[in-house]
């Protein structure tokens, strides 16, 4: 048996090599893998031996030769191909070891040039992975040390691998070249800044298997971003309580988007991807205090997000209900011994900011993608105007900033009343914006009067303005753009209530 060896990632290569040529492995190796089994005492073939050729251009080029891929390449059972190996004097390779220049590594290090980047992306080491895995009726090919052990047992039990292995290891090597070259593909199109290329070639790392998906009886799975944002719910640490679900997790994003658009010290409560309750303050706790008694009743079994540390104070107001998730930057040393008490909390923190540059969400249906950019889209005075006889006051505009910054990242269509720093009233995912608005205002009861009114898409009719008048709304803000503006416009009037056009939409579905 022969087996060529050339790895970047040498973790447990001088062990399992060592041990293959005690089983009487002919070893075949590129430089940097040669010199490191050399000095720990295992005596290897050079690559430029097989090749009669030596390694040039930078390492550019050492395998990529027909002695190496004739050797990988040939069928066994094949007389012709077995007639050219002896024609040509090449010996057939039976075992490929082979791991890929560090290019995620590389381009995930700061200061990394593109010339560094276009150094390290591997050509000869995938071209001896494919060919292998295409002919892994003969060959083993191995692209993760975690594989060595196996490998090994087998090769000691009966002298080869099982066709099974060869093949799973096959199937392994064409995801692994696949997601690098898709990597590649990543960064270069970037560079070039094309948006939506022909085809979409990404790639997700799997993060871990989830007991379930949105229900018991569906099969899922984590997969996270290669390079994912350390601002992502996909880089969060979990500090303590259960393995976070297939719900916890679109939750937890949730609240996370939402509590960002906020620099002040805030607090947001989601329940099934909708925020229950928002509330800003000068403290954590103020901001808990606000969110929670936002809505007391759908916080409960939620997940709480804030932007600043969580206190003992606040810890022990949280210890109170039961919740799933909470996050947030930091916790306190005493927040953490409260919250601790309860087994399955999950506490989970993550650094509050933005990567810079825009995201990109996709959103799958039966048979296909759909991609765009994430809603980055905030206020934009530029674009902002007063259609009606009266301009909010200074309270109401603060009001009128909450429920906008809210209502961006409710399910369309959507209404969100806000009053004193807190969301009252939220309508979410309705089939039509009177009945969100109606939803809203049902549960703020007394709370609506005096408050503000945001909502995610303009009013077709004036039958929002007319709700909102009758709950004593005193403001309202919404894109506007409706070709039946003026009748909104005139009801507003009539009720002399405040309405602002934001000029941008906020369609969540
Ligand atoms: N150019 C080639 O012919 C070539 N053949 C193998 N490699 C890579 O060289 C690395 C190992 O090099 P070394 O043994 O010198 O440390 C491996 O990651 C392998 O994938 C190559 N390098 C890049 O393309």
């Amino acid at each position: 048996m022969r087996a060529l060896v050339s790895v970047s990632n040498k973790a447990g290569i001088v062990p399992f090599v060592k041990e293959l040529v005690e089983l009487g492995v002919e070893v075949i190796s590129t430089g940097g893998t040669k010199s490191i089994l050399e000095e720990n005492g295992v005596q290897v073939r050079g690559i430029s031996a097989v090749t009669g050729f030596p390694e040039i251009l930078d390492g550019r080029v050492k395998t990529l030769h027909p002695m190496i891929h004739g050797g990988l390449l040939a069928r066994r059972g094949d007389a012709k191909h077995q007639a050219q190996l002896s024609e040509h004097g090449i010996t057939p390779i039976d075992l490929v070891v082979v791991n890929l220049y560090p290019f995620k590594e590389t381009i995930s290090k700061e200061g990394t040039t593109f010339e560094d980047a276009i150094e390290n992306i591997d050509i000869g080491g995938p071209a001896m992975l494919r060919a292998s895995a295409k002919n892994h009726q003969d060959v083993t090919v191995m692209v993760d040390p975690a594989d060595y052990e196996g490998v090994l047992n087998e090769i000691k039990e009966s002298g080869k691998t099982t066709p099974e292995t060869r093949r799973r290891l096959a199937a392994k090597v064409f995801r692994h070249t696949a997601a690098y070259d898709a990597m590649i593909a990543g960064y270069l199109t970037e560079a070039v800044e094309e948006a939506h290329p022909e085809s979409l070639t990404v790639t997700f790392e799997k993060k871990q298997d989830l007991r379930y998906g949105e229900n018991p009886h569906q099969k899922a799975a984590f997969y996270e971003a290669p390079l994912a944002s350390k601002f992502s719910i996909a880089s969060a640490t979990q500090l303590h309580g259960k393995e976070l679900s297939y719900n916890n997790i679109n939750d937890a994003d949730t609240a996370i988007q939402i509590v960002k658009e906020f620099t002040e010290p805030a607090v947001v409560a989601v329940k099934h991807m909708n925020p229950c309750g928002v509330g800003v303050g000068a403290t954590a706790l103020e901001a808990y205090q606000r969110a929670y008694e936002a809505d007391p009743v759908s916080i409960f079994g939620g997940i709480v997000a804030f932007n600043t540390e969580v206190d003992k104070a606040t810890a022990e107001l949280l210890h109170e209900l039961f919740l799933e998730i909470i996050v947030s930057p930091s916790f306190s040393d005493d927040a953490l011994t409260v919250l601790k008490q309860k087994k399955n909390l999950r506490l989970m923190t993550l650094e509050m900011g933005d990567q810079g540059g825009t995201a990109t969400r996709y959103a799958s249906i039966r048979g296909g993608l759909l991609v765009q950019e994430e809603d980055y889209a905030g206020l934009d005075e530029a674009n902002i105007t007063v259609p009606t006889k009266r301009e909010p006051t200074e309270k109401e505009w603060e009001d009128l900033k909450l429920a906008w910054k809210v209502v961006k990242h409710v399910k369309s269509n959507a209404i969100v009343l806000a009053k004193g720093n807190q969301t009252v009233g939220v309508g979410a995912g309705q089939m039509n914006r009177v009945g969100a608005a109606k939803i809203a205002m049902e549960q703020a009861g007394e709370k609506a009067v005096g408050s503000a009114l945001g909502s995610d898409a303009f009013f077709p009719m004036d039958d929002t303005v007319e709700a909102a008048a009758k709950a004593g709304i005193t403001a309202i803000i919404q894109p506007g753009g409706s070709i039946r503006d003026e009748d909104s416009i005139k009801k507003a009037d009539e009720y002399g209530i405040a309405m602002v056009f934001t000029g941008v939409r906020h369609f969540k579905h």
